[in-house]
């Protein structure tokens, strides 16, 4: 039988009854004899259905099979909720926010399809950078109970489909940056996908060392959007790095027009502020979810060693102190003023950073992430308010309105730049 099932090409068939005819290696043998699940008595025995009734299974009614539950059919509706879950719609708005803030933030000037095109393209390029994360996590993520829902853990969509969506969300963010931008914001768009679902996500279960990685990823956004209005983020001959020193610190004081200084420095202060944000902000989740992170695997700090990982987590939000309060200002993008008003919002968060140190405890990392939560949003509404050269009573149209009076301003905005 087995002969005419095979020369009628039925190879399935025939491959069923050669498994259940041979004994099976020992590495297959869960999936190939469930002899585990048999009842006591027969576990050497062939599979044979229980017409006796003497499996305790069958003495509870099987579940009515209106409560199979089908996977839901993709409409168009629900694909976009996919699409967003896949491109974790928050992340990726917090991701394209911190690119427009750099370009708020930038002196130099810019258009509306430049400015469309950057955000469109970050966010295409996180999009990417998320679904491509998700792909490479679905088992992982289907043991956290945070991560569980996830829509490729569910069977929302297929795989195939899913690495569709990213290829297709990572070849139109980096061409639409590289035509409507420039090549180096398009660059460090592919980059970071490359960075984030390449390098972080495998680190993830490789080295405590992930985070670092992780932190880099998230600071280049601001980079994107001070490259996209034009500015460069490597000092040169051409673009010096300045010092916009205090008026009191400068002997020699050169008065400059700051509406043109594309100042190296400025990205730099930007991507440091976003870099060490994410420790406090990252190390207080991660020790929430530590035993999640600990089930599926993961090589966080938090679960290897959870004094080192609240330490970390205040070292970065003592650094936020100098970041704000120095190199900001110094770097142009703020008046001196900012070094002042920002010391609130960071010693506040420096207290709930060291209660978690000193004390450990959920409560405490909670408070940690829960600070670093409105932390950005007022930090990047501070710089914007002093923003240097900026004139927000002009910009709201409530000046005075004589001439000779905003040239007296003008004058008196004037930043120093040591000669
Ligand atoms: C322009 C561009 C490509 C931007 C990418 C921005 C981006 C994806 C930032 C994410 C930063 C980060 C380390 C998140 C944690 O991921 P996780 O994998 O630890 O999070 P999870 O545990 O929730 O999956």
């Amino acid at each position: 039988m087995q002969r005419v099932l095979l020369s009628r090409g039925c190879l399935g068939i025939a491959a069923v009854r050669r498994l259940s005819s041979t004994p099976a290696a020992p590495s297959n043998a869960f999936f190939l004899h469930n002899t585990q699940w048999l009842p006591p008595g027969y576990e050497n025995t062939k599979f044979k259905p229980f017409r006796n009734a003497s499996h305790p299974a069958l003495a509870t009614p099987a579940p009515p099979l209106k409560m199979f539950k089908e996977v839901d059919v993709l409409t168009p509706k629900r694909l976009l909720k996919v699409y967003g879950q896949l491109s974790k719609t928050r992340l990726t708005v917090l991701v394209m926010l911190t690119s427009m803030s750099a370009v708020a933030l930038s002196p130099l000037p810019t258009t509306v399809p430049i400015l469309l095109s950057t955000a469109v393209g970050t966010a295409l390029c996180s999009a990417s950078a998320n679904s491509l994360n998700q792909i490479q996590e679905m088992p992982f993520d289907a043991q956290m109970t945070r991560t569980r829902s996830r829509p490729l853990v569910r069977r929302a969509i297929t795989p195939f489909h899913a690495s569709a969506f990213a290829l297709a969300t990572g070849v139109a963010g980096p061409a639409l940056l590289w035509y409507m931008v420039n090549p180096v914001t398009a660059m460090l768009g592919a980059g970071n996908i490359i960075l984030y679902a390449g390098v972080y996500t495998w680190m993830k279960r490789k080295s405590i060392y992930n985070t670092w990685v992780g932190s880099v990823v998230g600071g280049i956004p601001p980079l994107m959007g001070w490259t996209a209005c034009g500015g460069h983020i490597l000092p040169s001959a051409d673009y010096p790095v300045h010092l916009f020193l205090p008026s009191f610190l400068t002997t020699n004081p050169l008065p400059i027009d700051v509406s043109f200084v594309d100042n190296p420095l400025s990205p730099f202060a930007l991507f440091m502020l976003l870099y060490s944000w994410q420790f406090p902000h990252f190390n207080a989740l991660s020790y929430i979810v530590r035993d999640s992170y600990a089930q599926a695997g993961y090589t966080m700090l938090s679960v290897l060693d959870t004094t080192k990982n609240a330490l970390v987590s205040l070292r970065h939000a003592a650094l936020l102190v100098p970041i704000c309060s120095v190199l900001v200002p110094l770097s142009g993008l703020t008046t001196w003023a900012f070094a002042l008003t920002s010391l609130l919002p960071n010693l506040v968060c420096v207290r709930a950073a060291w209660r978690f140190y000193k004390h450990g405890g959920e409560k405490n990392a909670r408070s940690v992430f829960q600070h670093s939560l409105w932390y950005l949003p007022v930090i990047m509404g501070l710089m914007m308010f002093h923003k240097q050269g900026m004139d927000w009573l002009k910009w709201l149209g409530l000046y005075p309105g004589d001439e000779e009076e905003e040239n007296k301003e003008e004058s008196k905005e004037a930043v120093v730049v040591p000669q």
